[in-house]
């Protein structure tokens, strides 16, 4: 699924303007996010909806109707970003992954595995997360930190993918893990992984987009939210994400462009998180926050 931005363009005084009417009407979802910035090549402001979502077509017609009012002489112009074509990056690169003391490895690697290391077998296919991608090499990571410095009764993998990190988190901690996803391909795909890497029970699936499933109360709160989605997204849902964690829990965001590391604290640390620790990994980072 890609992500998709529909924006207009305009002054900075009325970008703001049209930017209160799209937070008013997008407020309530998890899969649609409105900010404002300037591009600063043409020196004109964007109002814009960042959305990951089949929607689309609803979502758009729920903007033109808010801005018909005041608004209808700037088009609403569109854009699909490159950044999220996660089928193929989940295609690059078959050699075994190191991080932490998990190896994510294929079928046709078996023989790699050293002893003593946490194996995973997945085989790049449908759904994202291979272990290659820096987002998810550093969760792996971060989780085997994490789990070494506090005790973790259960788990939440919020946008599991192909389930690598479910996974690793059920085969290193021994607990139940909640693995979802907005993509019901990936949590079928997730699920196969799980089976052919021997895990038959204490890893639940669900279909859901952000916290929009009473599967969360059932499961959760939890001691452990992994989430490797986006920063925009990751920043809405903050209030939710730490709603469903345990006292003393921990939260492991990444998807996170270093630049925009920043945004990403500071919505967190107003659901008063605390940083703990950032890992570094190509360009993307991984933050570790506590409660
Ligand atoms: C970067 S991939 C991460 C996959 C895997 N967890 C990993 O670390 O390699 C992001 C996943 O989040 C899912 N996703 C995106 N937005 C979501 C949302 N609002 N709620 C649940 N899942 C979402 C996507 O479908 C995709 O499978």
């Amino acid at each position: 699924m890609s992500e998709i931005r529909l924006f207009v363009t305009t002054t900075e005084k009325q970008a703001a303007a049209v930017l209160d009417v799209m937070s008013a009407i997008f407020e309530e979802d998890d899969y649609a996010i409105a900010t404002m910035e300037i591009d600063e090549k043409r020196d004109v402001w964007e109002a814009s909806v960042y959305m990951m979502t089949d929607e689309e077509e609803s979502v758009r017609s729920r903007l033109a109707q808010a801005l018909e009012v005041e608004f209808s002489h700037l088009p609403i112009e569109r854009e699909v970003l490159p950044d999220v074509d996660w089928i193929a990056k989940s295609l690059e690169g078959l050699a075994p992954v190191r991080a932490g003391r998990f190896v994510i490895h294929g079928s046709h690697d078996r023989d790699k595995v050293k002893p003593g290391e946490i194996a995973i077998e997945i085989d790049a296919g449908q759904a994202f997360g291979t272990g290659h991608h820096g987002t998810t090499a550093g969760c792996l990571e971060m989780l085997a930190s994490v789990a070494r410095s506090r005790p973790v009764r259960n788990a939440l993998d919020l946008g599991t993918g192909s389930g690598v990190l479910a996974i690793a988190a059920w085969k290193l901690l021994h607990v139940p893990v909640l693995a979802t996803d907005i993509d019901p391909i990936a949590t079928r795909v997730a699920a196969d992984n799980a089976r052919r890497n021997g895990v038959v029970t204490g890893l639940t699936f669900a279909t859901a987009p952000g916290f929009h499933s009473t599967t969360f109360s059932t499961n959760g709160p939890f001691d452990l939210i992994i989430a490797n989605i986006l920063a925009r997204p990751l920043m809405k849902m903050a209030p939710q994400l730490v709603a469903n964690l345990a006292p003393g829990g921990s939260v492991i965001l990444s998807g996170i462009l270093a630049e925009q590391r920043w945004k990403v604290l500071a919505a967190y640390n107003g659901q008063n998180l605390k940083h703990a620790r950032t890992l570094w990994r190509n360009g993307w980072v991984t933050i570790h926050l506590t409660r």
